[in-house]
């Protein structure tokens, strides 16, 4: 009956989570891995083709509304395809994962970034991620960082000023202005080219990287789309050559201007110094100029490909998670009146009536902000999910996984753990005030991951990696990650033009034109 009025998916999933359930109530995860796969996946492959075609959002909604079924069982597995992945979802488990410094392998379907992003450092793994992540992590220092506020409030002044002409007008859409601003910092800080993406949201290379991002998407959860093979035979397969080139080529011309550019200065400064002392203004560094410089163990430098790989993956990496935590923060606040009353308040305690740019010494004095951004990313984590595969046996929650199994941490449901969290779909930012964080569980909140594999933009400001997995433990502001510092700059001016909205002010809530990013609106229906 569900296969014939429903969705073939759905019947498989519960059959494989009922399976599995069972399984690991009889304490054997393998006999639920030998004994079921056959009849899922004769199911899954005679109708997934006709049917899988589901919207990204309901996927993502099938899988929370079974994990938050089944959340009182130790595990669950779940069958893509012909691939079982464990799920985890509960502290204890998402720790054994992420705390190990050997669990450190991607996923099968990170493999469908390869032709973009290379082996950069999101898809990378063993010791090329080991060195990568070394040579790399200097550049996340804070003081390089305080260099990067100056062009966040560059660009923030271009979206506080096009927000502006909708003061006292119709409600409207902010999701993709906002996108283009955080497209626009990563641009001119991880390669130091301004793409102007805020005034020309039509740029074939902005079009690429939407296009290339749900080009992935799709694959991921397509079997017949992951032959490499077959792939191009598709017409999604020649869009993503299309992309791929466009993407490749824009990373090309930038590179190679760098380079000329360095050459010219290198010279330049020699010719200078020669015949007196240097002085002007301080030339302003972005990532892209660090990769060209920078070294590792044995003195040798980053290769064209190795530097495009990471150029792309930072551009990806770097834009997409912040335009969708700083949508869901300015929702959250037009839905709670008086929190964002809260925020207005805090920010004419460090502003008053000036229209200065933001000082990371303003940042950290947003102690409420922060805490509104680390709830938003509590609800509604940028990245919902992230998976790994096993480096070797381990013990999770009672059960021995085997080795080379792939196990999906995710966020979103470990983030609505109700004893954790009480009333977790509630939107209470004092959750995250210093003395409501005390005792939590270090791996009950990992927005930004955790462990020697976390995001490494939350790395920067702390000093190891131990400290950033306490999460919630923020005694100090000095602890505020460099994602979230991108976040609160944008945040203060955004606050501050949204508060000229009859349809944002504290009385109020945001329209329901306000469009979010695809995979969470139907929860909420
Ligand atoms: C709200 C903002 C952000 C959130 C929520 C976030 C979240 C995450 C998460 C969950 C991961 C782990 C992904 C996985 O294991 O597959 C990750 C990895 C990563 N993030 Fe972020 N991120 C944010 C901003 C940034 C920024 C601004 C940058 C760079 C400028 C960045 C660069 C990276 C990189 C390079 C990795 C891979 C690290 C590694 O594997 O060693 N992220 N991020």
């Amino acid at each position: 009956m569900l296969i014939i009025g429903g969705d073939p998916l759905v019947f498989c999933v519960e059959i494989s989570l009922v399976c599995g359930t069972l399984a690991l109530l009889w304490n054997n995860l393998l006999i639920c891995t030998i004994s079921f796969p056959l009849l899922s996946q004769m199911v899954l492959f005679w109708f997934w083709p006709i049917q899988i075609d589901f919207p990204p959002t309901d996927f993502f909604k099938q899988i929370v509304h079974n994990l938050e079924e089944f959340r009182n069982l130790p595990l669950l597995k779940l069958w893509i395809g012909p691939l079982p992945f464990v799920i985890l979802y509960h502290p204890d488990a998402v720790e054994v994962v992420l705390n190990s410094s050997k669990h450190i392998e991607k996923s099968f379907p990170y493999k469908f970034l390869h032709p973009w992003l290379g082996t950069g450092l999101l898809t990378s793994t063993g010791d090329k991620w080991r060195s990568r992540r070394k040579m790399i992590t200097p550049t996340f220092h804070f003081t390089i960082l305080a260099d990067f506020l100056e062009v966040m409030n560059e660009q923030a002044n271009i979206l506080v000023d096009k927000l502006e002409k909708h003061v006292d007008k119709e409600p409207f859409d902010c999701f993709l202005d906002i996108t283009l601003c955080a497209l626009d910092i990563i641009c001119e800080t991880a390669m130091g080219k301004n793409v102007g993406a805020q005034n020309n949201r039509d740029s074939e290379y902005v079009r690429a990287i939407y296009k290339m991002s749900d080009l992935i998407h799709h694959r991921q959860k397509s079997p017949w789309l992951w032959s490499n093979l077959m792939y191009p035979m598709f017409q999604e397969g020649r869009e993503h050559t299309r992309s791929l080139k466009i993407l490749h080529s824009f990373t090309d011309n930038v590179i190679a201007e760098k380079v000329c550019e360095i050459k010219n200065h290198t010279q330049q400064k020699d010719d200078f110094d020669d015949n007196c002392e240097q002085s002007g203004p301080k030339k302003r560094r972005a990532f892209l100029d660090m990769l060209l410089n920078t070294t590792d163990n044995e003195g040798k430098k980053l290769s064209y490909m190795d530097i495009r790989e990471e150029v792309d993956t930072f551009m990806f990496e770097g834009h997409d998670t912040t335009a969708a935590a700083m949508n869901w923060v300015i929702y959250l606040l037009g839905c709670h009146p008086e929190a964002q009353k809260k925020v207005h308040r805090e920010l004419d305690e460090v502003f008053g009536n000036s229209d200065r740019p933001v000082t990371m010494d303003d940042v950290k004095k947003l102690r409420y902000l922060e805490c509104v951004v680390k709830e938003a990313l509590r609800l509604f984590p940028s990245v919902p999910f992230f998976a790994r595969t096993t480096s070797e046996d381990c013990h999770i929650r009672g059960f021995k996984i085997p080795k080379a199994t792939e196990v999906v941490v995710v966020p979103y449901v470990l983030h609505r753990e109700p004893e954790i969290f009480p009333d977790p779909e509630e939107f209470r930012p004092e959750r995250f005030f210093p003395e409501n964080s005390k005792g939590r569980h270090p791996y009950a909140y990992v927005p930004f991951s955790a462990g020697p594999r976390n995001c490494i933009g939350a790395f920067a400001v702390v000093p190891t990696t131990e400290r950033m997995n306490l999460n919630g433990d923020f005694r100090s502001l000095w602890l505020i990650t460099a994602a979230e510092q991108f976040l609160l700059v944008f945040h203060i001016s955004i606050v501050i033009t949204f508060s000229f909205f009859p349809w944002a002010s504290p009385e109020s809530t945001l329209h329901p034109l306000y469009c979010f990013p695809p995979y969470w609106d139907v929860l909420h229906m």
